[in-house]
């Protein structure tokens, strides 16, 4: 799914106006019939709701909702925050209609700012996509009031105060919402981490704009559903063998740490990989073939690090379709060595994680030496090694997708909405997964998952959106049986399903 900006989102919505053709009246009351179906879907009447709107299109949604919610007898109160002295065309009509069947109040100073009770809901309809500066005065002081308050807070389209793609200033009043409800396709802001507190819980509605304008907007920044994920999984010919699968190298673990080599290979085994062989100091032989007894074992001469002097006779590295490198590897100087000598060696795009790009970011004359079309997994502390410190998650988009293009990588920014930024400049964000992911051992998991996909032939960057999703929908799996909680890594390999 495409995220468009600010700009092409408002072209958007004139473009279905002009072309359904609907009226601009028509199109608001469709977004405000969806808002209040989801939210009918959600909420009883028990709960008395007061709706604040703003004198733009936004609070024209806010008035239309309020008309929807009276109609079907919820207990609503509307407001209107008197910032300004123009209101938008469809913000009076929406106004007028109310105003048949309902009071309105008006806030003009910080007097007139209800009380807003616990078991209430505050809808804030006040700005939407067209904020255009911070806000200040009793728009403020009514955001402020919205956030003190006990109420369950929704938000219509975006919170009020929140730039939908760039970043708002610091000290910024911005609406806290437990959900927001959108209208568009979904908006940058909802996929940054330092956004959380301004998004809650978003669902997005559909209200029919152009998908033919959609289709054909250019756009760098991508959203991965489940449906485009369902193209790129390949089936599996009837005749196949194991060889039609690609062999995988997996070079992991150290001393301490083969637990973070063993969820790797389980991961990739899990993954559709036709052969593994798993390369572990000596003291992780035992544990390695006790444990994945599915894949080969290629001991290192010394005992407790990678040194890249194999104890038994080694295959040529071009054996293997894919190498995947760094779980619980540590950062030797003997491991440095070993890295170095496979990246200069590697001919084929590799999976790059944890301490390999440590010792990356430490060492970056191997910048040049990785393979291009490369995928390196790094979690945000491991890019801002390998990059530099960033001033706010759109700067930090900035250095991710510069990093990926200059140096032809596929870069794998994990987290919540894990960022995929590929050698052409695009990014995409993950949409599954869920914070009983944040724990140990799960970007092991990952590894896995992308070294087996590289093997079997996938494209790095379709190897990177689809298992990263498929990674993150087997943690929305696991924590189904488990709860967050109790989730752990090896739950996730457990719960890899790929239909
Ligand atoms: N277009 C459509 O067909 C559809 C639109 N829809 C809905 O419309 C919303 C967008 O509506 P909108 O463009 O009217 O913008 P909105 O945010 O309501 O207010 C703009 C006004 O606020 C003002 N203002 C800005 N910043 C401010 C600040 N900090 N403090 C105070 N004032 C501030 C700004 O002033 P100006 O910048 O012009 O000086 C202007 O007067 C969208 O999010 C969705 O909910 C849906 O119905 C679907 C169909
Ligand atoms: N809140 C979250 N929501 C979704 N996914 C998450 C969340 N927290 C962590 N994850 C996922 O879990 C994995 C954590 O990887 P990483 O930090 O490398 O862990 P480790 O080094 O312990 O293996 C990443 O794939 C990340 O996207
Ligand atoms: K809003």
């Amino acid at each position: 799914m495409k995220i468009l900006s600010v700009e092409q989102t408002r072209t958007l919505d004139q473009y279905t106006i002009e072309h359904e053709p609907i009226a601009p009246i028509n199109l608001m009351e469709r977004a405000a019939q969806a808002f209040t179906d989801w939210y009918t879907a959600r909420f009883d009447k028990s709960r008395p709701v007061r709706i604040f709107c703003g004198l733009g299109n936004n609070g024209g949604d806010g008035l239309a909702i309020a008309r929807l919610l009276t109609q079907l007898e919820y207990s609503v109160q509307t407001y209107v925050v008197r910032y300004a002295p123009r209101e938008s065309e469809d913000f009076m009509h929406n106004h007028r209609r109310l105003k048949l069947i309902s009071s309105i109040t008006y806030i003009e100073n910080e007097r007139d700012i209800p009380v807003i009770r616990n078991r209430e809901v505050a809808i804030d309809a006040i700005l939407g996509l067209g904020l255009s500066r911070t806000t200040e005065g009793i728009v403020q002081s009514v955001i402020d009031a919205i956030n003190h308050s006990p109420a369950t807070v929704i938000a219509v389209d975006i919170a009020s105060g929140l730039f939908a793609d760039t970043a708002n200033g610091p000290n910024s009043t911005i609406i806290q919402p437990d959900y927001t409800v959108t209208f568009h396709l979904p908006k940058l802001a909802f996929l940054q981490p330092t956004l959380g507190l301004y998004v809650g819980e978003w669902h997005w509605v559909d209200i029919g704009l152009s998908r033919a304008f959609i289709e054909r907007t250019p756009t760098t920044y991508f959203y991965t559903t489940e449906k485009e994920v369902r193209h790129l999984l390949r089936p599996r010919n009837r005749f196949s063998h194991k060889g039609s699968f690609g062999h995988a190298l997996l070079l992991v673990g150290s001393y301490g740490k083969m637990g973070a080599g063993v969820l790797a290979s389980r991961a990739c085994l899990r993954s559709g990989v036709g052969l593994l062989t798993v390369q572990v100091p000596r003291c992780g032989y035992e544990i390695l073939q006790t444990t994945v007894p599915e894949a080969m074992c290629q001991p290192d001469g010394h005992l407790h690090i990678l040194s890249g002097q194999p104890d038994l006779e080694a295959p040529e590295l071009s054996t293997y379709s894919a190498i995947g490198v760094g779980p619980g590897i540590g950062t030797a100087p003997e491991t440095l060595a070993m890295l170095r000598k496979l990246l200069s060696e590697a001919q084929k795009p590799m999976v790059i994680d944890a301490d390999a790009i440590n010792l990356i970011a430490k060492n970056r004359d191997l910048i040049d030496k990785i393979p291009k079309n490369s995928i390196l997994t790094p979690h945000p502390k491991e890019f801002e090694r390998l990059t530099r410190r960033w001033t706010s998650d759109y700067d930090k988009l900035g250095i991710l997708r510069d990093f990926a293009q200059r140096n032809r990588f596929v870069v794998v920014l994990k987290g919540a909405h894990t960022a995929i930024a590929t050698p052409d400049g695009t990014t995409h964000f993950n949409s599954t997964g869920n914070p009983g992911m944040s724990t140990g051992g799960t970007g092991d998991v990952l590894t896995g998952i992308l070294t087996a996909l590289i093997a079997q032939g996938y494209d790095p960057v379709e190897a990177a959106v689809l298992g990263v999703f498929e990674h993150g929908r087997a943690g929305d799996r696991a924590a189904q049986n488990r709860g967050q909680i109790g989730l752990m890594a090896s739950d996730i390999t457990d719960s890899l399903r790929w239909d």
